[in-house]
């Protein structure tokens, strides 16, 4: 798979992966923190990130210098088990990094629609760019909350857009959900896509040999990314 878009990292195994990925958010945070005093981590939830947050989790760093929020959230509590803020809780703020402060994107108001102010009222209120970001990439290229067919997702990966946010439904999205945007994304310090598995592999690489962003979202984080997407990958 090659594309000067992106850099793919292979590693042998789930586990190296997930170490690796691990030291190198750890050392982006560090680095931010003693830059500016803090530092943002937002992450995706799903299957993929377990390992990875449960390694994370055991790195010694200043974590209540850490804000954690998601890249998405399905419009759901935390008492769900589609919840991706419990799936945090559960895994990456554990450990060392139970002192980190944690933002939640779902708000409890009944539609992510009615939530939309006060989630970007969270989202702004952060300190500066994230620090770190990861994406995580489904079956059918989306990344994020950016669903082929979503209502908003023409808003959702604009790279111009002004919106933090967006509510965002769509037909494989299960529930609605709530989405950092592309311009938020394309801002962080550090961008990583981690991806696992041959089914996954087959679909980045048909991802990458296309262009239509509304057939493959991630094809827009790739497109506008500021510097080659980094991508980390294992079987
Ligand atoms: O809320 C979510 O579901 C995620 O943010 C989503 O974008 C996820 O990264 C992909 O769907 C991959 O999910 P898996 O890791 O389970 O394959």
């Amino acid at each position: 798979m090659s594309d000067h878009h992106v850099a793919i990292t292979e590693f042998e195994t789930r586990e190296e992966l997930a170490q690796a990925l691990a030291d190198q958010t750890a050392d982006a945070l560090r680095s931010a923190i003693s830059d500016g005093g803090a530092a943002t981590l937002a992450v995706s939830g799903g299957s993929t990130p377990k390992l990875y947050f449960q390694k994370l989790s055991l790195a010694e760093l200043d974590w209540e210098s850490v804000t954690v929020t998601l890249v998405d959230e399905r419009w759901v509590p935390e008492s769900s088990e589609r919840s991706n803020a419990r799936l945090v809780k559960q895994n990456l703020l554990q450990n060392e990094a139970h002192a980190a402060s944690f933002v939640p994107l779902y708000t409890g108001a009944a539609t992510p629609e009615e939530g939309i102010h006060e989630v970007a009222e969270r989202v702004a209120d952060m300190s500066g760019p994230i620090t770190v970001a990861i994406l995580g990439m489904g079956d059918d290229g989306h990344t994020a909350s950016f669903f082929p067919g979503g209502d908003r997702l023409a808003y959702a990966i604009d790279p111009t857009s002004h919106l933090l946010v967006s509510p965002m439904r769509a037909e494989a999205a299960g529930e609605p959900r709530i989405t950092l945007t592309l311009p938020v994304l394309l801002a962080a310090t550090m961008l990583v896509l981690h991806v696992e598995g041959a089914g996954k592999k087959k679909v980045l690489e048909t991802a990458l040999a296309g262009k239509d962003a509304n057939k493959m979202p991630i094809r827009a984080v790739v497109a506008h990314a500021p510097h080659p997407l980094q991508i980390v990958w294992a079987p």
